[in-house]
């Protein structure tokens, strides 16, 4: 008998045929308060679950008492009890590495939009606002042979620094659990606190994991630590960020800018302060979303979930100790 899997994202049909061969499979687009009980019904005799965004815990596992694995279209799994998980034997698998790229395309996008107040400007060309010679009040500020400081310098924070390094001769700073060679010694990284990161840094771009230690790492007092010229950049998580403290700092005018992919929570609330702001650019957590990318991301997990299901070790296991590398 094949297993059965509750595919609840909307997937590519190449994935879903995919999933198909070896598992019996039940299809949500998404998940909404219309088919919640249509799922929990599901969820009783299910082996694995394939989606993004839902929150994993005891309660929901104490409903899937047959669930083997938990195949996570994402790298970030801050929405997996892991603890719970791996109680009950219960394997969880991510999607790292075939974002890398399209992840750090996105920061320097943001990096670039900010400093260069691009989304501002388009829209003031656009009302009809540009009738003689560009103001200097409308200037940005340079990007190429800055200071970016990355804290969280893992898959995605390597990617920022090659074209940090390579496209805009930026000197780069980084903080985080260990050290990274190949940021170093390719990319002329150089290791530091994050005190010295933030004082030193013209870019501050945060892509570390949300985790307990890293819950609001950015607060009020490392926000005055930046420079007021500083643009702080965050595409990690809205949680990582005391975003009462950003609102504050941006403000006081202690830091120059902001541009963020990610909010808490999201999508974020229409009242947020952040959306009225002139020098805050922002997206609707679109890090990974190209076609491409997301497919690589879905054709991944569905690797995992099929490897896991047949009893052997998928490529992406998550072990729980990796929080802590
Ligand atoms: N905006 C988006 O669409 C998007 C897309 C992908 C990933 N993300 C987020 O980015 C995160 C990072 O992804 P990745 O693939 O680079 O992960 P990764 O595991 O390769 O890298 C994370 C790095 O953060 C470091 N780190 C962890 N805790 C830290 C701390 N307290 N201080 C300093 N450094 C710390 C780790 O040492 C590691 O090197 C994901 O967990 C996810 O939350 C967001
Ligand atoms: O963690 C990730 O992969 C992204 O945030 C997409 O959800």
């Amino acid at each position: 008998m094949k297993p059965k899997v509750i595919v609840y994202k909307k997937v590519n049909q190449k994935v879903l045929e995919y999933i198909k061969q070896t598992c019996e499979v039940v299809y949500f687009e998404e998940l909404d308060s219309q088919n919640d009980s249509e799922f929990l019904h599901e969820l009783k005799d299910a082996h694995g679950l394939f989606g993004v965004g839902l929150g994993i815990d005891k309660k929901l596992l104490d409903q899937a008492p047959q669930l083997k694995i938990v195949s996570n279209v994402a790298v970030g799994y801050d929405n997996l009890d892991l603890l719970e998980l791996s109680k009950r034997g219960i394997m969880a698998t991510n999607t790292p590495e075939v974002l890398n790229e399209t992840v750090a395309d996105t920061v320097m996008g943001l990096i670039i939009a900010t400093a260069r107040r691009m989304p501002e400007l388009d829209y003031w060309v656009k009302n009809g606002q540009w009738d003689s010679m560009l103001e200097e009040k409308w200037f940005g500020v340079d990007v190429h042979h800055k200071v970016l400081g990355i804290i969280g310098m893992g898959g995605i924070g390597t990617a920022i620094a090659k074209r940090a390094h390579f496209g805009f001769n930026m000197d780069i700073l980084y903080h985080n659990r260990s050290r990274n060679h190949e940021a170093e010694q390719t990319y002329g990284a150089t290791y530091c606190s994050l005190e010295e990161l933030l004082n030193q840094s013209d870019f501050v771009c945060l892509m570390t994991p949300l985790t307990p230690e890293t819950e609001k790492l950015m607060g009020l007092r490392e926000f005055e630590q930046m420079k007021q010229s500083a643009i702080f950049i965050n595409a990690s998580r809205g949680k990582t960020v005391d975003e009462e403290a950003l609102i504050q700092a941006l403000q006081k005018g202690e830091i120059l800018a902001a541009g963020l992919d990610v909010f808490d929570p999201e999508p974020v609330q229409k009242d947020n302060p952040l959306l009225s702001m002139k020098n805050v650019v922002t997206l609707p957590h679109i890090g990974s979303a190209t076609m491409e990318t997301r497919f690589n991301m879905a054709m991944l997990a569905a690797e995992n979930l099929v490897v896991g299901l047949k009893g052997d070790v998928p490529p992406n296991l998550i072990k729980s100790e990796v929080n802590t590398k």
